[in-house]
């Protein structure tokens, strides 16, 4: 069995963050550690607060899980401040991680601001390249790249790529959930190409949360399992997909996801 490290925060209502994390790996059939770097008060309509965990105790129980189960591949989602990024990139070095997917979560869906401005200074000069691939949305991918994403246009994408290149990140795939259109379309970058995947929306996608959590463990796992980029990106896609169309009403806000 592949073993994925989730790297993420807590939210007790079960629709995002390392408890969906945990069910898409299991879903997939394989194994899932955890390291929790954040917790918040959180429901199915918003998010009210947030508290990361205390820095050092952060990287004990990372460095004591990653000596144990040494993963095939990591998710990192929720990082919520610079001391828990720094740590994760040290002991990403430090363990010589491979296989790492960053969700580079500063919003929730519900709006609530995770990042502030040094952390996100920091994540896009340190952080993001030492990573394999970055899954932004839409607006954390104008505020990585610094610059308005309308649509997906080759124009946009070419000035996406060039960006990359120069930052150092590796590869990047544009989830397309808040683009309008009536189709989901997803476009993964690397250094040399572009490819596009999509599959048709189910209604509105500010009434579903936890659908960027679910993507990107998604795809550590294909990872782990030894799917190159594009081949993960697919199967991700359609896993991802069908979890959407099948999401179900468990409160009294969003719809969530039910791997
Ligand atoms: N309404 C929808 N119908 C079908 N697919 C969707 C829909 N909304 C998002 N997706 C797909 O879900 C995946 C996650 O994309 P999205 O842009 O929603 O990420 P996100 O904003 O980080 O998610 P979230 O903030 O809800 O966790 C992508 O593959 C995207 O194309
Ligand atoms: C612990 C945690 N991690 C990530 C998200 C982002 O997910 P979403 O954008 O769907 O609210 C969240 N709300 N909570």
């Amino acid at each position: 069995m592949r073993k994925v490290l989730i790297i993420a925060g807590f939210d007790p209502s079960g629709g995002a963050g390392i408890v969906l994390d945990t069910k898409v790996v299991r879903a997939l059939g394989e194994f899932a550690a955890s390291t929790i770097t954040c917790l918040t008060v959180q429901t199915t309509e918003r998010v009210y607060d947030a508290k990361t965990i205390d820095p050092d105790f952060f990287e004990y129980q990372l460095q004591k899980i990653i000596e144990d189960i040494e993963p095939d591949s990591v998710k990192i989602g929720l990082l919520g401040s610079e001391e828990i990024a720094r740590s994760v990139l040290r002991n990403i070095r430090r363990y010589n991680l491979k296989n790492i997917v960053c969700d580079p979560v500063l919003k929730s869906t519900s709006g609530f601001e995770f990042g502030k401005d040094k952390f996100v200074e920091f994540l896009k000069s340190e952080f993001l390249k030492v990573c394999s691939v970055i899954t932004p949305n839409k607006t954390e991918a104008e505020v990585i790249f610094d610059m308005k994403i309308e649509n997906f246009g080759e124009d946009i994408l070419n000035s996406i790529q060039q960006k990359m290149n120069k930052m150092g990140i590796k590869s990047c795939v544009l989830k397309g959930g808040h683009v309008d259109g009536h189709l989901a379309e997803d476009v993964l970058i690397t250094q040399t190409e572009i490819y596009r995947v999509s599959a048709k929306k189910k209604g509105s996608t500010d009434n579903i949360h936890g659908t960027g959590c679910a993507f990107s463990s998604a795809f550590a796992t294909f990872l782990a399992k030894g799917y190159n980029m594009y081949d993960a990106l697919k199967q991700t896609k359609d896993f991802v997909s069908n979890l959407i169309h099948n999401s179900i009403k468990i409160g009294k806000g969003r719809l969530v996801l039910n791997p």
